[in-house]
């Protein structure tokens, strides 16, 4: 449920629509409606589906029916797990317990599932987009709207690139993204929670997007920085990292709270390093400290580095991956990494000792305990 209060509206976000105040004319109905695919199917892939899908339903711009790009995998029972989803409307590995919506169709061959696509929405852990990009480069609608739910980035030789910057540059489309404090398994049981999307330009697409996306228990609204936007949902992971570390050594709420603090501060300075556009506000936004603190208190990176950090570094986070998310996948690490090479290449390691010093704990070159040694100078 939604609590009873307006949310307060920062800076341009006037569009932080209901969507029981969203109303449709029948003038209005337009004659092509927008087809929307959603490439991926982890667990926030799953309630991203489920999300847009109860829209689809209620408004008059949209299909019904929401295709949902499946990675192909078989089951334990032997069972494909694009088949599963479609015969029980529930992502078994990914989203147990949760139907999706009948109007969700799971598709294992990629091209098909996005080549008549109005909307595409790419929701898959960041490492693997390239990939995808150069798979469908070519064989998508030329018309089409992207956004980007992914939190990461890539480190090429030019330079970091963005995950929505990294789909502009190879499918030619225009991209938004929504990121905001958005724990997936919570949403799926609709708790009430908020989110950001950051558009460039097109006040207007950003709105069809706001409303694809919005429900009763999941406001969301807009503002003119995809950039900060992005950099916060993709930063946030390496502090969610720091943050697991101090509680995996038991060092109390005081200094988790240390680190949130000095994380936002390193957050904010290198998205401002990178892009000069990023704007203050947007940290205040549900993609800034929100999405920090939720990703801090509840996420899959911090748990994860609890429990690096409890067995003194000596197992590897891909192994604690495989065995705590059982398929699901951390980006706080890779990003840790990527960010580390971004600052030894522009000479700013000594600016920002907390993402330094998560990189280096993550190899194991530094241990845990140093967490709270090297963060401070
Ligand atoms: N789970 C969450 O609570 C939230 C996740 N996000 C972000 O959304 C993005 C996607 O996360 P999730 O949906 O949770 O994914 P996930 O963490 O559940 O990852 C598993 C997904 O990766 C797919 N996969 C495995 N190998 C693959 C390959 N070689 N190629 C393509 N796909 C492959 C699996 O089929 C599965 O769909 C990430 O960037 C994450 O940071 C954002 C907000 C919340
Ligand atoms: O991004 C998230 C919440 O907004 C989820 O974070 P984790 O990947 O650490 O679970």
């Amino acid at each position: 449920m939604a609590p009873a209060f307006e949310p307060l509206l920062a800076g341009e976000t006037s569009s932080n629509n209901n969507d029981s105040n969203i109303i449709i004319t029948q003038d209005e109905v337009p004659n092509n409606k927008s087809r929307v695919t959603v490439v991926g199917s982890g667990n926030w892939g799953s309630v991203a589906a489920k999300l847009i899908a109860s829209n689809t339903l209620k408004l008059a711009n949209f299909h019904d029916e929401v295709m949902m790009w499946v990675y192909e995998e078989v089951l334990p029972s032997g069972d494909k797990l694009s088949e599963v989803i479609n015969q029980t409307n529930e992502n078994v590995k990914y989203l147990p317990g949760i139907k999706l919506g009948k109007n969700v169709v799971a598709v294992p061959d990629l091209e098909h599932a996005v080549r008549d696509a109005n909307m595409l929405v790419f929701v898959t852990p960041h490492q693997f987009m390239e990939g995808i990009c150069k798979r469908i480069a070519g064989k998508i609608r030329e018309d089409v709207e992207a956004i980007s739910l992914i939190k990461g980035m890539e480190v090429k030789r030019e330079g970091p690139c963005m995950i929505s910057s990294l789909i502009t540059e190879h499918l030619g489309v225009n991209c938004c993204v929504l990121m905001g404090a958005n724990i997936a398994n919570e949403i799926a049981v609709e708790k009430f929670s908020e989110a950001t999307v950051g558009y460039k330009e097109n006040r207007e697409i950003a709105e069809k997007w706001v409303r694809l996306f919005n429900t009763r228990y999941f406001m969301v609204s807009a503002v003119q920085d995809v950039a900060g936007v992005e950099l916060c949902g993709t930063l946030k992971n390496v502090v969610a990292l720091a943050a697991g570390f101090v509680d995996g050594l038991e060092m109390g709420n005081n200094t988790k709270a240390a680190i949130m603090r000095i994380g936002l501060r390193e957050m904010k300075a290198f998205s401002k390093l990178l892009f000069s556009s990023v704007k203050d506000s947007t940290f205040f936004e549900s993609c800034g400290v929100a999405d920090l603190i939720t990703t801090c208190l509840g996420g899959r990176n911090r748990k994860c580095a609890e429990a690096f950090a409890r067995n003194g570094g000596k197992r590897s986070f891909d192994e604690l991956e495989a065995e705590m998310l059982q398929g699901q996948k951390l980006q706080g690490v890779s990003t840790a990494k990527e960010v580390y090479e971004v600052l030894s290449h522009r000479g700013w390691l000594e600016l920002f000792p907390l993402f330094a010093t998560v990189h280096e704990i993550c190899i194991g070159s530094l241990p845990p305990t140093s967490i709270v040694e090297y963060s401070q100078s």
